[in-house]
């Protein structure tokens, strides 16, 4: 039968206007324009029509037979491996070869895997430095092969198969268990060992902590079993007399675990774990009972007497309001290195010493860890990550928190200049409700703190509308933390009001004294070298390496920075692999990079500096605070605290899962499975803010790019003779010395002169 369905589609007057054949397609889904695309880029193509041969070119064809030029090329020549298991590749033959015949043809063992294992055996410099690029893609259904792809993609110069199944010097029976032996795989009992190599260590105080950190991170399943295992090595450290009975001290375990859990807001019964069995139930609720435990240290109560003229007569004011019952708002206004922070600590000592309560709160984790008690306003607080004009906080009026929030003294907000607007809205109008006063803050004395010459709030795509509001000013000016520099400090006023004189582009002379010139990518050893002068003397120096960092803008520099300073690093190598959620191809996930989660590939070495990524226990100072890595094992981070109140702790870290924000600008949410560290000899100059950083160092291969950031960087330090700038672009054409970008809003300055 005929009919019109073998009739291409076609308009006659286009082929009659330019005498060929010429397909119009309508392109409607992102399929046909995937065809389109193949047909204009499908390069030469030849058709042998009934009385025509006919041929044709592409337009980067026609243009390269024009010009006669090369116009593209790939270098490296971009080759995918074709992968497959030991003797289960393709092999072509004739049909009149016999199969012994295939069977001993060299030639048809060969393959581009096998060549890749040779070369490997070979060449000792391609082990270095030859990596698979691309490689095709293999399905989690197809068994063995997928977890051969997981380990070439992993293991660099392997030189057979039975190379790649050997992990320390052990045969593995299968790719799946050498995968899983190499850390690449989620083991089914990954907590469990996890709890297990933490208990080898013998600190129960840290395995109880580390407990608790699993049962509210990792969705631990079987919970009992992991109890009646481990509960033995988490009481090692009671002492009891020996007539008391098991119950007792197992009861003393879970009151201490249940301790610990409270603070997540959980409970011990939200876990299948034995109840406790004589609960004292205090009256006063467990929120209000531990701020009035909070410890006030010596040195705090000391500083009072130390403060310097504008410390005190803010600490004045402060108290004088506090002890007449008065309401007021204040904002304690310095630039940097002023002693905003050393007020504070004061004012917290002498009000907990009277026995207020005063919850203490800064913007970001590390702030936060400085301040006894400290905690970020926004858990402590339950303010929405993304507060809009209308968000208030999820505090009941019944709640426990509420009813701490109704008989603080004070709240102490540090850094308040970094958050949104909508944050204080959204506090305000819940306080006004759970205190029930309408006046703002539902007439708290609130003590906000910060500096607008420095970092303002992250706000993708924000205007300088989106700032924060200060209220009222007690300015403190004398910069302490610079004050055997008075060139110094005079200099980073200079430059936080915008004030240093500029050429061009807002471009300011970075002193002399202060610059390692560039030359070449070499002048980044030079001046690594300069902030950490003999490494390999002080591995286990905590002291030396709390003092010193590199400071950079941009993530992607500081992770360049820490790769070159752990290669420098003494020491062994350990390097653990995340679990990504795959929605997406792995290596794609792999290779993301974002700042607040931890890379796929972590390498550590024992007793390099560390971050912490994310709040894991902000009462016990565990939010971004820098760490010593005491050693990591196949499921478990071993570290000490370096700063903050509880500095020289002990901490275990599990793998934990977390999560991308929405404002990283992914359009999916990506899960990494990982320890939440990263390694710290560099950060970047927004996370430094807050910290002082005696020997610092401020890499700039561009110049910064937002309010205060330079201003930021260069108040970390304490002098000029200790505080190193390496500028990559930093000549200007007619100039002597070298040169940097200052970016400073100067209409935000005015709210704080
Ligand atoms: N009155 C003081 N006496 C002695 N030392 C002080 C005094 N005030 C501050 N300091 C010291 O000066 C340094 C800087 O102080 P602090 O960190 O409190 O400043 P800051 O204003 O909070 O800085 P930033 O805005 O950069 O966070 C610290 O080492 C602190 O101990």
């Amino acid at each position: 039968m005929v009919d019109n369905s073998w009739v291409i589609p076609y308009n006659p007057w286009l082929l009659l206007r330019y005498d060929c054949h010429i397909n119009v397609e309508i392109c409607a889904s992102i399929k046909s324009v995937k065809y389109l695309y193949k047909y204009v880029y499908k390069g030469p193509d030849r058709v042998a029509l009934e009385f025509v041969d006919a041929r044709w070119v592409c337009a980067p064809e026609a243009l390269w037979r024009i010009f006669k030029f090369v116009i593209n090329r790939i270098y490296p020549t971009v080759e995918r491996l074709q992968i497959h298991l030991p003797n289960m590749h393709q092999v072509r033959f004739q049909s009149d070869q016999t199969i012994t015949n295939i069977l001993i043809d060299e030639r048809l063992n060969k393959t581009m895997l096998t060549e890749f294992f040779t070369l490997n055996r070979n060449d000792t410099e391609a082990r270095r430095y030859l990596v698979i690029g691309r490689i095709y893609t293999v399905s989690p259904a197809e068994g063995e092969k997928f977890y051969l792809r997981i380990l070439l993609n992993h293991v660099r110069g392997a030189t057979s198969f039975l190379n790649l199944m050997t992990v320390g010097g052990i045969l593995q029976p299968t790719f799946k268990e050498a995968a899983e032996q190499q850390g690449l795989l989620e083991g089914d009992d990954s907590i469990r060992q996890c709890l297990l190599e933490a208990s080898t260590i013998r600190m129960p105080s840290a395995l109880r902590r580390l407990f608790v950190t699993i049962l509210v991170y990792c969705e631990p399943v079987g919970v009992r079993t992991l109890w009646d295992e481990f509960y033995p090595c988490m009481i090692e450290d009671y002492v009891f007399p020996s007539n008391l009975g098991c119950n007792v001290v197992v009861n003393r375990l879970l009151r201490d675990l249940n301790t610990l859990l409270v603070q997540f807001n959980k409970n011990i019964k939200d876990f299948d774990l034995p109840q406790m069995t004589t609960e004292v139930v205090s009256a006063m609720p467990r929120c209000i009972e531990d701020e009035l435990s909070i410890g006030i240290s010596q040195e705090d109560l000391l500083a009072i007497e130390r403060l310097n003229d504008d410390q005190k007569s803010a600490f004045n004011i402060i108290m004088d309001t506090i002890e007449r019952c008065q309401n007021s708002i204040f904002f304690v206004d310095g630039p940097g290195g002023t002693g905003k922070t050393y007020l504070y600590r004061a004012l917290l000592a002498n009000m907990r010493r009277l026995g207020h309560i005063v919850l203490a709160t800064a913007t970001s984790g590390i702030a936060a860890t400085i301040l006894p008690g400290g905690r970020t306003a926004h858990s402590r607080f339950k303010i929405p990550l993304s507060p809009d004009s209308s968000s208030t906080c999820s505090i009941s009026k019944q709640s426990d928190l509420a009813k701490l929030i109704q008989k603080a003294k004070a709240i102490i907000w540090d850094e308040a200049t970094m958050a949104h607007r909508h944050a204080f809205e959204a506090l305000d109008r819940t306080f006004r409700d759970i205190i029930d006063v309408d006046l703002p803050f539902g007439g708290k004395t609130m003590i906000f703190g910060g500096d607008f010459r420095q970092v303002l709030p992250v706000i993708p795509k924000g205007t300088k509308s989106n700032r924060s509001e200060p209220g009222v000013i007690l300015k403190l000016r004398q910069n302490m933390r610079s004050r055997n520099d008075q060139q110094f400090s005079q200099f980073l006023l200079r430059v936080g009001d915008g004030e240093e004189p500029v050429v061009g582009d807002d471009m300011i002379r970075v002193p002399e004294c202060m610059v390692i010139p560039w030359e070449n990518e070499l002048s980044i050893n030079e001046f690594i070298y300069q902030v950490f002068p003999n490494l390999e003397d002080h591995i286990n120096d905590a002291s030396y390496m709390v003092e010193r960092a590199v400071i950079t803008p941009t993530n992607e520099d500081v992770d360049m920075l820490n790769e070159k300073m752990i290669n420098m690093f003494p020491g062994e190598e350990e390097t653990m692999y995340s679990f990504d959620s795959e929605f997406v191809s792995p290596e794609f996930l792999n290779s993301i990079c974002i700042g607040g989660l931890p890379p796929h590939k972590l390498t550590l070495k024992r007793s390099a500096p560390i971050m912490l990524l994310g709040n894991i226990d902000p009462k016990f100072g565990l939010c971004g605070t820098r760490l010593l890595c005491g050693g990591s094992y196949q499921n478990l981070t071993d570290a000490e605290i370096l700063t903050a109140q509880s500095a020289r702790s002990r901490v275990f870290l599990p793998c934990i899962p977390l999560k991308t924000i929405e404002i990283v600008g992914l359009p999916f949410e990506l899960t990494r499975k990982q320890f939440p560290v990263k390694l710290s000899f560099a950060l970047t100059i927004n996370k430094s803010q807050g910290q002082t950083i005696p020997h610092v160092g401020i890499f700039l291969p561009d110049h910064v790019f937002s309010h205060g950031q330079l201003y930021v960087g260069l108040s970390r330090g304490v002098s000029k003779s200790t505080t190193k700038v390496l500028v990559k672009k930093g000549s200007i054409t007619g100039q002597e010395g070298v040169f940097t970008r200052n970016v400073v809003y100067k209409e935000v300055l005015l709210h704080s002169n």
